[in-house]
């Protein structure tokens, strides 16, 4: 249902009005699969390999025709759309960085998810890290180095564990009231401009504050507000780097009268171009 309500809150239109070329791919659908157990302990296993698996070769073959927007759908659809851009990236011989912009680190791997959901696990899988039987190998990982996680006020033990070795870049909501989003936001994109890299973006619905993006199934208070989303968006097209982007966690069912399928594609905007004097009038919400 996430891509329809992205699509009907007006997503292509938006983009046009800047001046984009858009074309709507429609919706993929997954390898064929083997149903999954309703008690296995890891949630629709085969079905998100088989997704894994569809979006990472849409995800290659996209990037050398455009900047694909990858609607989701939950976060699991960045196993497969960071696996396939990175593919990309090294096959032009560039690296490839990563701005996950979420209340979680989703760093989990299958073996020490709690809670069984997948959606937990993309930034293990698409750096590298073992323990993902049965999906595709990573052959295009992303260095660890080249990952920076924005908006985190939810992290699981196992997860804690992972970061606390890792180089992952990371700033917490506390980071964000105490310095603003800009400072660490800065700091990361001009990493990748001085290595010529390719941005990826996921931006999780639950990167926002619940109380202005209620349309998410793992609501953790305490999150962005509109403005501090939107200069985000905004500094990322400044930078002139953005390659590819994930919009997820999108719920409609949770949603208020579209409140947040419409932020989402407004947030969307401001990552290509549209700027803060741009913005209509406009009643919803
Ligand atoms: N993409 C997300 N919303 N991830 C939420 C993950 C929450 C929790 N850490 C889990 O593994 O279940
Ligand atoms: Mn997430």
């Amino acid at each position: 249902m996430g891509p329809d309500a992205l699509r009907t809150a007006g997503l292509g239109a938006a983009l046009r009005d800047l001046g984009h070329q858009v074309e709507d791919r429609g919706n993929l659908i997954p390898r064929p699969y083997r149903p999954d157990e309703d008690t296995a302990h890891l949630y629709r296993l085969n079905e998100t390999i088989a997704w894994t698996r569809t979006l990472r070769t849409a995800a290659r073959e996209a990037m050398a025709q455009g900047l694909p927007i990858f609607l989701g759908g939950d976060h699991a659809l960045s196993l497969g759309s960071v696996a396939g851009v990175a593919e990309h990236a090294a096959q032009i011989g560039r690296p490839q960085f990563v701005l996950w912009l979420d209340a979680h680190s989703d760093i989990h791997t299958p073996q020490s998810s709690v809670s069984g959901h997948l959606h937990g696990t993309p930034i293990a899988y698409v750096t590298g890290r073992a323990g993902f039987d049965g999906f595709p190998p990573v052959i295009a990982p992303v260095a660890p180095e080249h990952v920076c996680l924005i908006g985190l006020r939810s992290v699981d033990p196992a997860e804690r564990e992972a970061l606390e070795t890792s180089p992952i870049a990371r700033h917490d909501m506390r980071d964000i009231d105490e310095n603003g989003i800009a400072r660490g936001l800065a700091r990361f994109l001009d990493r990748v401009t001085a290595a010529n890299g390719l941005l990826h973006v996921s931006l999780d619905v639950d990167f926002l504050d619940p109380s202005v993006a209620p349309a998410v199934g793992t609501t953790v208070p305490g999150g962005a507000t509109v403005r501090e989303a939107h200069l985000a968006m905004e500094m990322i097209c400044d930078s002139g780097l953005l390659s590819s982007l994930d919009l997820v966690e999108l719920n409609p069912f949770l949603d208020e009268r579209g409140r947040t399928a419409h932020l989402l594609v407004d947030l969307c905007a401001s990552a290509l171009g549209r700027r803060v004097f741009d913005r209509p009038t406009r009643a919803y919400g």
